[in-house]
């Protein structure tokens, strides 16, 4: 909506009026939240710059294809792949290929499923060639506007602005005090898989000692390392949650996934997906039209209308983003009935939390079971230790991403980082931070973090850091509701109605309530805080078994002892360089 400067003026009026001595704190609490106008606060020529930007950024990214890997065609005399003729222009100019792959599901796929580095390293590579570097320009400006809305709403910056939505003082000290906390049991996980890469692709691929390459962890962001699991697994041969084939050959289709997701949340006495859902939703990709892929979910703010955009695979893990989607729909439920200005998570992060939490109980070897895509499951330590190990590659492995993303970011808006260590800055973090390294050399001509979707979407994330936080916090509390016994990591809430009313009372309460409050519901007034321990207790038994199978590695990384693999330059781009550096000389030397 668009405010006209007579609107503007008036709302100001109203906004600077004494609402905040409003004796209702319901009422008062509503006025905090109506008077923060977010972008539409900008002139109007800058607001539609502003979305103008992002809807270019947006498109970018989701149209963004790249070729096909030929090694064939790219050889050196030496026999050496020739890394940099993929982006060579050919002598009309052109790219040596017609780019074909996006990122879903061909690109998702192959990161996932290729072993071999410089396959690996070459879609790594182009991916952020066609969707990272584009933007860079557009992104800084973005940033500039972005910050002139938050100022105009009276926050020194945009980062500011977002933080504002947890309410607390101190937020971003409270989000690094939780992360060093845990980055200790990310280390041993981090020690463990790079041991495990380096027997499977040798230490002048993978360095024993220094950061991973960020190419080899299964995910184009190195932020979830499930698709590694068949290299890692402590015990090969022993009970193996990664249920894909199962999924397969049983038939199961997105749909299928759909409602099998659905009955676990009205087992436990929630909300069934509306009518509108079913019909409405996109679940698989479409092949007439381009969309965007990224899963995600819509609440159309009518009571009636809510809806899933996935480009569903069928594997495990498009079973646990289904769950994680269907999340956002069960909550959008939930607080239908409160005004509108409450219709929202009591903080970001518990929006993220609740899918994740029923995907835990939902992917325990024994709820696999008892839905007939696991056979038989023994009580053994192994088989525990595979199951944790597991769940270590997505909810560990992903802590120091989830948190460095909006560090880079919030750094941004404040202007600590600037256009001139854009993407230096980013790879500090990436490597001090998450110990991965980039399988090419990195240059400030590129922009690595606009080729992850929540920088050009301009989503924030330390939402998704705060959720693996709390999502144990709620998976403990609502396993105590169900009347649960034995090792949190066992338990599987499903069915249990109790538990379903506890979960419900949360998040019925919408944004009506600071989140703390929430919290406070959830534990029984026994806590109002994030706190590490219920996740530390969850992965307890494999970090012992982690700690005892690390002995004699280095715990940890030399950040000098990153091996950036070396790029083929192919002779002739080399000597078509030096060439035309002469040519210039000559010219110029003429000239003067
Ligand atoms: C796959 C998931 N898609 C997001 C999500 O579901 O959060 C989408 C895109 C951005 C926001 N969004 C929404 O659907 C919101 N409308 C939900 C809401 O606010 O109600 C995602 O991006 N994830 C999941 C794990 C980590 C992260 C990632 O994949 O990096
Ligand atoms: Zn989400």
């Amino acid at each position: 909506m668009i405010w006209s400067d007579f609107h503007r003026t008036k709302w100001n009026e109203a906004t600077n009026f004494a609402w905040k001595n409003f004796t209702t704190p319901t009422v008062r609490r509503m006025f905090s939240f109506l008077t923060v106008l977010g972008k539409a606060a900008l002139p109007r020529d800058k607001l539609k710059e502003l979305t103008g930007l992002l809807q270019e950024m947006k498109t970018t990214y989701s149209v963004a294809k790249i070729c096909r890997y030929d090694a064939r065609l790219r050889r050196l005399p030496s026999g050496d792949y020739d890394y940099d003729a993929e982006f060579e222009a050919d002598d009309d100019n052109q790219i040596g290929c017609i780019p074909t792959l996006p990122l879903e599901p061909h690109l998702t796929q192959m990161m996932a499923n290729s072993r071999d580095p410089d396959e690996l390293r070459y879609l790594w590579r182009a991916w952020r060639e066609a969707a990272g570097k584009p933007i860079r320009q557009k992104y800084l400006r973005f940033v500039e506007l972005s910050n002139e809305a938050a100022r105009l709403n009276g926050f020194s910056d945009a980062g500011e602005y977002w933080r504002s939505d947890y309410e607390i003082d101190g937020f971003r000290e409270e989000v690094e005090e939780l992360w060093q906390k845990l980055s200790p049991l990310y280390q041993q996980l981090h020690a463990y898989v790079r041991a495990k890469l380096v027997e499977k692709y040798g230490e002048e691929v993978v360095p024993r000692r220094g950061p991973i390459p960020a190419h080899l962890l299964g995910n184009m962001w190195a932020q979830t390392w499930t698709n590694v699991l068949d290299m890692t697994i402590p015990y090969p041969g022993r009970t193996s949650v990664d249920v894909t084939n199962a999924l397969r050959i049983q038939g199961y289709s997105p749909l299928a996934m759909f409602r099998l997701a659905e009955e676990f949340f009205t087992s436990l006495g929630l909300e069934p997906m509306p009518q509108t859902f079913w019909q409405r939703s996109m679940i698989q990709k479409p092949t007439d039209r381009e969309v965007v892929c990224h899963a995600s979910a819509w609440d159309f703010c009518n009571g009636r209308d809510y809806r899933i955009k996935q480009c569903t695979e069928v594997t495990m893990e498009h079973l646990v983003t289904t769950h994680h989607e269907m999340g956002h729909i069960q909550y959008d439920l939930l607080y239908r009935n409160q005004p509108f200005i409450f219709r929202d998570g009591a903080n970001p992060g518990f929006h993220e939390a609740v899918g994740d939490v029923l995907a835990l109980s939902a992917s325990t070897p024994r709820h696999l079971q008892s839905v007939g895509l696991l056979g038989n499951v023994d009580d053994s330590y192994e088989t525990d230790i595979n199951f944790l190990f597991a769940m270590a590659l997505d909810k560990i492995a992903f802590l120091p991403f989830g948190y460095l993303m909006d560090q880079w970011r919030w750094e941004v808006f404040s202007g600590d980082t600037t256009s001139s260590n854009l993407n230096n800055r980013w790879w500090e973090l990436r490597l001090g931070v998450q110990g991965v390294s980039p399988p090419v050399p990195r240059t400030e001509e590129d922009f690595d973090p606009g080729a992850k979707f929540h920088v050009p979407a301009n989503v924030p994330y330390v939402r998704y850091f705060v959720s693996f936080v709390v999502q144990f916090q709620f998976h403990a509390e609502l396993c105590k509701a169900a009347g649960h016994e034995g090792p949190l990591h066992r338990c599987d809430i499903y069915r249990s109605v109790k538990a379903g009313r506890l979960l419900r009372n949360v998040l019925s309460l919408g944004k009506s309530r600071p989140w703390t409050e929430a919290l406070s519901v959830l534990t029984s007034g026994r806590t109002n805080k994030l706190d590490v321990e219920p996740i530390l207790e969850y992965f307890g038994p494999l970090r012992t078994w982690l700690e005892s199978q690390n002995r004699g590695e280095l715990i940890g990384w030399r950040e000098n002892e990153a091996i950036v693999l070396q790029v083929t330059r192919s002779n002739a781009s080399l000597i078509t360089g030096a060439v035309l550096a002469v040519i210039a000389l000559v010219l110029l030397v003429a000239l003067v």
